[in-house]
């Protein structure tokens, strides 16, 4: 296509939303109206999917569960009296829980004020609070805010250490909707013989973000904890930043959660149109179905140009991938489907993996997240009349052209600023062209029955390490790997136990493993 055509198919594609001033541009994917024609009848019933979800339909059959995290930035939407009002007390208890811990009202047991958060949670309790901490906070927050989201105990170590003497004003956050999920409880526990050791009652620093009646819930009530927010069933974990698994957080970091809510709202008003080109997410869902052939053939590498948005890629890798990558659709066939999704920001990663994208393998198209405003106040100039956000601006336009030039495809998303409207609105686009996608390829996007299968996995190799330590107590004398295994009634898991028994020794937990390292069939072990 000349350069004249592509400016008109850019102007014939060009989304621009009014209110928020964002423009997203799929000019750039080499679909025809035949392709748009050929998808109408799914968008039908995409769009009719969407509105039943939202009247309060069995949107997640399979844990029959609504789906209503729309209802969250209009509660008016929600299906019934009640659970509006649940989320509206919900709303105004964050707001004043935040506002108490900012006067002081609500303060350390010997201090004035809280001046850190410890944010523990993993996945949807995680990512979401950590990418509008990165794009929103602000440059001296009234709470700085620390995450914990995995179970690695260096991990935890890096995070107190960095808190040190001020853990006595450090408030700590559970968040954990199931109330159950291993590694924020491990966290919390660690974290609590922290506040143990300094002579700190735990409970007077803790705050639990969870379902009612979670195990966590019950922690929290029984030993009395500062608060606890609840969140519902209704809101799946990695749709639940506008719950209060990202609004607390955001509110205590001084982020304007009312604004994020607006900004989500205005988008979702605009992405429930039922007409292709008039719904930015719909023209998502398009562009995605037809990169990847329905089929997810083709990766989505997300390039913000901008450092406050790094961890947008991050966040929605979960989001899409969680959401879209199922290995049976709402029928029951087998279809393995999904969308990969990675990236960090431009130009950065001009200077990294970039060049794989221009030249190597074309098994993705790129997403450029472009912000208009630079910078508040002026630039310098670097050379005469140019400035750093100009040479910002001119990369990303290179790149989407310099990708088009060698047939990679490329969508653009426009903010005029990163400010909590236009995060809010970010977030709920993408969280309903995710919905609209899997209506098209029709599966389920709202459970997540492989990560279950991964947790019952290491459940069970948690047990085998009991059985196997067992083992070694009982025979009292040195045994090899498999004499291990057919004493523990696993022989079948023989590797594993190996592995287990590795990590025990590497980590000085009274494992001993004697012989040739590399040779692990002829080691002897015992106890020390
Ligand atoms: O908030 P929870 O219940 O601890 O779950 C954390 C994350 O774990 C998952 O359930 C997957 O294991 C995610 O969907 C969720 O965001």
């Amino acid at each position: 296509m000349d350069a004249k055509a592509l400016w008109q198919r850019y102007q014939e594609w060009l989304y621009y939303h009014e209110g928020l001033g964002l423009y997203l541009d799929i000019s750039r994917m080499r679909f025809d109206n035949a392709f748009v024609e050929s998808l109408q009848s799914k968008f039908d019933k995409a769009f009719a999917d969407m509105d039943a979800l939202e009247k309060g339909a069995i949107a997640n059959p399979d844990e029959n569960r609504m789906v209503g995290h729309y209802w969250l930035r209009n509660p008016d939407l929600a299906p019934s009296p009640e659970l509006k009002q649940e989320i509206v007390q919900t709303l105004e208890q964050i707001e004043a829980f935040a506002d108490q811990v900012h006067t002081g009202a609500v303060h350390p047991p010997k201090e004035s004020r809280f001046t850190d958060i410890i944010s523990i949670g993993i996945g949807g309790s995680a990512l979401g609070p950590q990418f509008v901490a990165e794009a929103l906070a602000p440059d001296f927050p009234p709470l700085n805010i620390h995450f914990i989201d995995n179970t690695d105990p260096a991990g935890i170590d890096r995070v107190l250490s960095s808190i040190g003497d001020k853990l006595a004003t450090t408030l700590v956050l559970v968040i954990s909707k199931s109330g159950g999920t291993p590694e924020p409880r491990n966290g919390m526990i660690e974290v609590k013989k922290a506040y143990a050791a300094k002579n700190l009652d735990f409970a007077k620093y803790a705050v639990a973000i969870t379902s009612t009646d979670s195990n966590l819930d019950k922690v929290a009530q029984s030993e009395g904890w500062l608060t606890t927010v609840p969140m519902y069933d209704w809101v799946g974990g990695r749709t639940s930043e506008m719950s209060s698994v990202g609004l607390l957080p955001a509110a205590l970091q001084g982020i304007d959660i009312r604004a994020m809510l607006d900004g989500a709202k205005e988008m979702d008003d605009a992405t429930r149109v039922a007409n292709i080109k008039n719904n930015p997410a719909a023209l998502l869902a398009l562009s995605w179905y037809f990169s990847g052939n329905g089929k997810g053939e083709k990766d989505m590498v997300v390039l913000p140009y901008k450092d406050s948005l790094l961890l947008f890629s991050r966040y929605l890798q979960q989001l899409v991938m969680e959401s879209l990558g199922k290995e049976q659709d709402l029928d029951g066939k087998t279809v393995y489907q999904g969308i990969a999704v990675y990236g960090n920001k431009g130009s950065t990663d001009q200077h990294a993996y970039v060049q794989q994208l221009r030249e190597g393998v074309p098994n993705f198209f790129a997403t450029l997240i472009e912000v208009l405003e630079d910078r508040q106040g002026a630039s310098p100039e670097i050379d005469p009349g140019v400035t750093s956000g100009d040479y910002l601006s001119g990369f990303l336009l290179g790149t989407r052209q310099a990708l088009y030039e060698n047939n990679r495809d490329s969508i653009t998303v426009t903010i005029p600023q990163v400010n909590a409207r236009t995060v809010g609105a970010l977030i709920a686009l993408y969280e309903r062209a995710v919905g609209f996608y899997a209506s098209l390829v029709n599966i389920n996007a709202y459970h997540q029955p492989g990560v279950e299968a991964g947790k019952k996995a290491a459940a069970a190799i948690l047990d085998l390490q009991q059985k196997v330590i067992k083992v070694l107590q009982t025979e009292k004398k040195a045994l090899s790997i498999s004499e291990i295994a057919d004493k523990a009634g696993a022989a079948e898991q023989v590797e594993a136990i190996y592995k287990i028994l590795r990590h025990l020794h590497a980590n000085n937990r009274g494992v001993v493993l004697t012989g040739d390292l590399s040779k692990p069939g002829n080691l002897t072990v015992s106890l020390d």
